[in-house]
């Protein structure tokens, strides 16, 4: 007992953030010393973690120690302030969900699906509309050009911030940087959004792989890909093709209301407790739908999700 809170020289206990885990080892970044990949600790966690039943994450802020052959033990785990399973990351604190105007098409059930999600693991999300150029210049310019619109109209009134950028321009990439300072965030869309691009764009010198098909047949198929924290410059982002298969598995069918930002914010105004914003009478989603204050396109999602987290239910 006495023996710990002395530590010898050599032995002082740090603290820093795990930024990258691989075959057993942390890769611990010290907060004394947060300038890049050369000040990693590689790290063992101690026995401990494993009789409780814990592993340490990537984000996790730990204290951890240098022993004798250059490497260094994590001692303890710092309450998360999130967990993510899928991509299994702690203390994600920001979800930049990434939507390209265009190649792929704007898939607003997708956009639903993945806020969701986000809305469930209580992270706050900025949605990124990737590929701005192509709504001016592009082989489907018009309708590029309506899914932005599209997109500002019904996501903003409710509160989420909305990004425009063009990676092959430099367009809002600063304003997304800026956005990102202070944060954890993850990147999350579907393959072929520009997320690769978009993270060389934030971060000189990267250069991840970016081309949709070479991802499809590489990295992306990966499950068991290593999780590792890019450093932006005064925040992280965890790089992962995570996301991809989204399912409801993890969530109850009661859920899913609270997982749309405007129902959550009514549901206390409609007159049945439990309301499922679907037939009841005197229900304050229905009604706001009514007035055009919710988006029927939103609606219409939530009815379809609902549908199929029963569907799933009956099936398993
Ligand atoms: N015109 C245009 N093309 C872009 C832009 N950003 C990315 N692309 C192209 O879109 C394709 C996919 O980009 P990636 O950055 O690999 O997409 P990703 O989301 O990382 O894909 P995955 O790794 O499969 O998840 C590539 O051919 C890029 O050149 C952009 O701003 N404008
Ligand atoms: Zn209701």
């Amino acid at each position: 007992m006495e023996e710990q809170t002395q530590p010898s020289s050599n032995k002082e206990e740090q603290s820093g953030r795990i930024v990258k885990a691989l075959s057993g080892y942390y890769y611990v970044r010290p907060a004394a010393n947060p300038s890049g990949s050369g000040s990693d600790i590689q790290c063992r966690a101690r026995g401990i973690f494993k009789k409780r039943g814990e592993s340490p994450l990537v984000g996790d802020i730990v204290d951890f120690e240098e022993t004798e052959n250059g490497e260094g033990a994590v001692n303890a785990i710092k309450p998360r302030s999130s967990e993510l399973i899928r991509p299994p990351v702690a203390n994600v604190d920001l979800a930049v969900l990434v939507f390209s105007v265009t190649e792929p098409a704007l898939n607003l059930q997708l956009l639903d699906k993945f806020l969701v999600h986000i809305e469930h693991a209580g992270i706050p999300a900025v949605l990124c509309l990737s590929k701005q150029d192509l709504a001016e210049n592009g082989v489907e310019t018009e309708e590029a050009a309506q899914a932005i619109r599209d997109v500002r109209r019904v996501y903003e009134p409710i509160g989420y911030e909305v990004i425009g950028t063009s990676s092959k321009r430099g367009e809002g990439t600063a304003e997304l940087k800026e956005r990102l300072q202070g944060h954890l965030a993850v990147f999350a869309g579907q393959s072929g959004v520009g997320k690769s691009s978009l993270l060389n764009a934030l971060v000189p010198g990267l250069t991840l792989e970016t081309n949709a098909i070479s991802n499809r047949l590489g990295r992306g198929k990966h499950t068991t890909r290593h999780v590792e924290l890019i450093d932006i410059g005064g925040g992280f982002v965890a790089d992962t093709p995570g996301f991809s298969q989204l399912d409801f598995t993890e969530l109850g069918i009661e859920e899913l209301g609270s997982c749309f930002k405007e129902m959550r914010e009514r549901s206390s105004s409609c007159k049945f407790r439990g309301c499922t914003h679907i037939h009841e009478p005197e229900c304050a989603v229905l009604e706001a739908l009514e007035r055009g204050e919710v988006s029927p396109s939103r609606h219409a999602n939530y009815v379809l999700f609902m549908a199929e987290m029963k569907e799933k239910k009956r099936r398993y």
